[in-house]
This record gives C-alpha cells, structure tokens and sequence, in this order.
C-alpha cells in the first residue's frame, strides 16, 4: 500500500457571507486538505459578525476543533468607511435566518499574528485562501517581511481582468474593500493565484441544481438551500439571472486542484484612488517599455483566464450532498 499523500494545509481568510458558507463546506468535505484554521474579515459582513459566523459554520460542520482568529475591522490605512455587501448575503450574511449564536469563542491570537504563527510552524505548507477584502494578508507582510517566502501559496478571490467590476465597472467587491491591502499583496513576492470575477462569473449554480440540493438528506446541502434563497433573489435583482455565482467555492476548488483552471502569469497592480479605486491592472510583461512605470520590476503573478466550470459545479453539488 502506499502512503496517504500530505493533505495541503489551507487557511482560509472570510467573510463569511453565502458563497463563503459554500466554499468553507465544500473545503471540509475535500479530503485533498486540510483546513487548519479561519481568519475573518469584514467585506459581504463586519468583521465581529464575520467571526460570529465563521464559528457557527464550524459548529454545524460539527468541526469546532478548527481554530477561528478574528482580522482586522478596518482597512490597512485605518479606513473605517467600510462598504459591507449586506444586500448581496442578508442583515446577517447567511441569507436572514436567525440563527442560533455559536457557543464557541475565537482564539486570543489576531488573524495576522495567527497567520503568521502557522507560516512558522509549517514554514513553506501553509496555503491561504483569502475570500474577503486582503487586510489581514497586507498586515502580516507588514508585520514579517519574509512572510510571503514562508507561505507555500495565496489563492485570492478578487479582480476583475479586461472585464467590468460588480461594484462599479472599474471593481471587484473584495480588491474594492481593501484597494491599498491589495496591491501590498500583489506586489509582495508570494506564489499567488488571483481568482477574479472574469472567471467566477462562468460558474453558474442554478435553480435545478438547488432543487437536487433539496432533494439531498446531507447536512451541507440542507443547509445551503436554506441560504440561498437572499443570493437568488440578490442575482436575479442585478443581473436578471436564475442562478448564482460561485466566486468562493471557485478560487477554494482551484486551491484544491489547479488543473480545474488555466491561468496566465503577469503583474497586477491596483488603483488606489480616483474613479478606477479598485482596479486590478495586469501587464503580461511582453512588452519592453521604452521607460520605468509602476509595473516594472515587481513580482509576477498568476492570474486565473479559463475554467472547467461544469467540473466545479459538479464539485461542489457533490461535495455539499456527500
Ligand atoms: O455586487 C456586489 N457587491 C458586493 N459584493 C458582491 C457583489 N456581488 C457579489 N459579491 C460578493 O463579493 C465577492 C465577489 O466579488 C463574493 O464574495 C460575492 O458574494
């Protein structure tokens, strides 16, 4: 017999949020990993509420055992202008229904000093899956210059490539939380990954995939059903779809396997000011300037371009039934 490969050890960073709620499911039924902890963020919740449902996720997972450390409650400049996408996930953030409180606490150690206490225990293992705004990521390369060297890769939800934002044209709801984080991340020298919403947006779970959902006796899918109702209806008001997006549980499904996506490699520069707040600008690096700009000589990333979208979909309906 041979030996059970390592599972890869994720950190996933959240706002949860009805996608993340999925993601974090999906991530707990992905035998492939091994999740070693949440680090919450505000974004589609603040971030007290964040934490609140990042324990009451685990608690109906039945997966207390998972360290929750609180992040940031404001942006890496201070900015307490926070824009929380309540109309997109409810007042609550799990589609409005009033759910009991967890009875488990957050840990004592911060989501930054929590990140950067696993970068050391497992120098080079840990991958971090970052659903929400980047300030938490932004504040642990802050705090430890060598901690993008010691973390084995980000896989990011964010960024809208050569396509229109969901704020505004210009921005993708998580890069727009957090446009200083973002950029820091982006430049910072780690293995990057960047899932944005010119992908997601392919992925597609619709009303006969929630109707198999309710069909399903698992406790993830009966769970998802009951959420889901908030994002139909947010989806069906924006885009005039019967169906919703699933931003989440794509970038955690491509931190699980790669090959379900092909990417491209470049720089990716955000705009922290001015109309384009938020933008991600990427620059393929195939042409040799004639002078310096603020692209040059910064690190590459990868940046996701294709997906095989019926393969996710049928990951996560298989992952939140089984
Ligand atoms: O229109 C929107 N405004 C704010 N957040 C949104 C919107 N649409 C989706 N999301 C949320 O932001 C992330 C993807 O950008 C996802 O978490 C999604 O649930």
């Amino acid at each position: 017999m041979g030996e059970t490969p390592e599972r890869k050890k994720i950190v996933i960073d959240t706002d949860p949020g009805i996608d993340d709620a999925l993601a974090i499911f999906v991530a707990l039924n992905s035998p492939e990993i091994e999740v070693v902890g949440l680090t919450t963020i505000y974004g589609n919740v603040y971030t007290s509420l964040a934490t609140r449902n990042a324990l009451h996720l685990l608690e109906v997972a039945g997966r207390n055992d998972i360290p929750v450390a609180e992040g940031s409650h404001v942006t890496i400049t201070n900015g307490t202008k926070l824009r929380i996408a309540d109309f997109v996930h409810g007042a609550d953030g799990l589609g409005n229904q009033n759910f009991p409180s967890p009875q488990g606490a957050k840990i004592d150690q911060s989501a930054t000093d929590f990140l950067i206490h696993l970068a050391n225990l497992y120098p080079g293992e840990i991958t971090i899956l970052a659903l929400g705004p980047l300030t938490n990521l932004a504040m642990a390369i802050q705090q430890d210059p060598e901690f993008p060297r010691k973390i084995r890769q980000i896989v990011l939800l964010g960024g809208a490539f050569s396509v229109n934002g969901n704020v505004n044209p210009a921005a993708e709801a998580n890069i727009f939380g957090d446009p200083d984080a973002a950029d820091i991340v982006f430049t910072s020298g780690s293995d990057i990954l960047a899932v944005g919403i010119n992908v997601t947006h392919q992925v597609v779970l619709t009303e006969d995939h929630l109707n198999q959902l309710a069909q399903s006796k698992g406790k993830f899918a009966q769970y998802a059903c009951k959420i889901l109702g908030v994002y139909f209806a947010y989806h069906h008001d924006a885009y005039s779809m019967r169906g919703v997006y699933l931003h989440d549980p794509t970038a955690l499904l491509a931190a699980v396997d790669p090959s379900l996506l092909t990417y491209t490699e470049g720089v990716v520069r955000v705009q922290t000011g001015g109309i384009t707040r938020g933008l991600t600008l990427f620059d393929n690096c195939k042409k040799r300037y004639g002078e310096m700009n603020e692209w040059f000589d910064k690190p590459k990333v990868k940046v996701a371009i294709t997906v095989d979208a019926p393969a996710i979909v049928k990951l996560v309906m298989d992952r939140l039934m089984g």
